[in-house]
């Protein structure tokens, strides 16, 4: 459960008082997440979500974050829609922390990411691709490999108490992707989200009803976002890669915006780079927990794992077969 920053009814009342949202009747921190505080606030009038954004998120990237949203719920996909206050907010403080208030979405956050759940993900996908073409703001990736080499640094030797060894494996690891990791303009780049994993996905009847969590996105290699998604949706329970999952996912994706066959080679490099992304930030967090908060840490080796199998592709064909 992720609620860092408590914020008691008085304070909420005082808030709500800036908005034209009705009268809060219910108000509960969230069981999910783990970089944001996150409330479920039902009013006389509707349902929200109340983010105070946290650690990780750097104040000065949120207009984008909700200009993002605001530009993908106006395409008319499910995105979250932020709500301005009564003098046109819609970022605001609460308990000293940046803070926003958002629609709420119906539908269930993804458990099951089967074949089925996989192909509507990557119609979504590029669904997102082709509703952001025309965003004309741009935030770099700040987790990419300048980013990861921060982190590798601030984590240092303290790796191997996750796993005997990991410490040279991420320095290799690292030395490899500089190496390898595509230039800039080599591969079409745009608006991705970053983060898209099964919790970040709302579903209903198999059909895709949200697409939440925007707070890692950024402009960046369009296939980085699937090689984020065959990471965290195309592999099992025992952290086994399940091709099937991996072509619905790509032949959905494919029909909305076709991959280029740089694109499609690319997949391989990505998708380490994208396991290596998601263990480092996990290893940094298992080692760091922060005192007070309700969290669920999530274990860095399931992404220690992935970075292992991507390491014995060597063609993208091998996804799909
Ligand atoms: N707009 C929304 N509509 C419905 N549920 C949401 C919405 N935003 C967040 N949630 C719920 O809150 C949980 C945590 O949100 P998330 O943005 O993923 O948090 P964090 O950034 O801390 O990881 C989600 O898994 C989902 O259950
Ligand atoms: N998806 C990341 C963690 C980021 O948190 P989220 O709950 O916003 O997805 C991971 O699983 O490591």
């Amino acid at each position: 459960m992720a609620v860092y920053t408590q914020v008691d009814d008085q304070t909420l009342a005082e808030f709500l008082s800036q908005y034209d949202v009705g009268e809060p009747t219910s108000f509960k921190g969230i069981a999910e997440g783990v970089e944001n505080s996150n409330y479920l606030l039902e009013t006389t009038k509707a349902r929200f979500i109340l983010t105070l954004y946290e650690k990780r998120a750097n104040p000065a990237d949120l207009p984008y974050f909700l200009a993002l949203m605001e530009h993908i719920a106006k395409a008319g996909l499910p995105a979250p829609l932020p709500v301005h206050d009564k003098a046109g907010n819609a970022l605001k403080t609460l308990k000293g922390r940046p803070a926003c208030l958002i629609s709420f979405l119906t539908g269930v956050s993804v458990n099951d990411t089967g074949p089925e759940q996989c192909a509507a993900l990557g119609a979504a996908l590029a669904g997102m691709h082709k509703a952001t073409a025309d965003f004309d703001q741009t935030r770099p990736n700040d987790l990419s490999l300048a980013g990861w080499h921060t982190l590798a640094g601030k984590i240092g030797d303290r790796a191997d108490e996750i796993e005997p060894g990991l410490t040279a494996l991420i320095r290799e690891e690292l030395a490899y992707l500089d190496a390898h990791w595509p230039a800039e303009g080599s591969l079409p780049a745009g608006t991705i989200h970053a983060d898209l994993f099964p919790d970040n996905v709302l579903m209903l009847g198999g059909k895709v009803t949200g697409l939440i969590d925007f707070y890692f996105s950024c402009t960046d290699f369009l296939a980085y976002d699937i090689a984020v998604c065959l990471n965290s949706w195309c592999f099992d329970d025992a952290h086994a890669f399940v091709p099937v999952r991996a072509k619905r996912m790509m032949e959905n994706y494919d029909i909305l915006r076709p991959l280029t066959a740089t694109e499609t080679k690319a997949l391989p490099i990505l998708a380490r780079g994208s396991a290596l992304r998601f263990m480092l930030t996990r290893a940094y967090d298992w080692l760091n927990p922060v005192p007070g908060a309700v969290v669920r840490p999530k274990d860095p080796r399931d992404y220690l794992l992935r970075l292992k199998f991507h390491r014995t592709v060597s063609d993208a064909a091998q996804y799909v077969v």
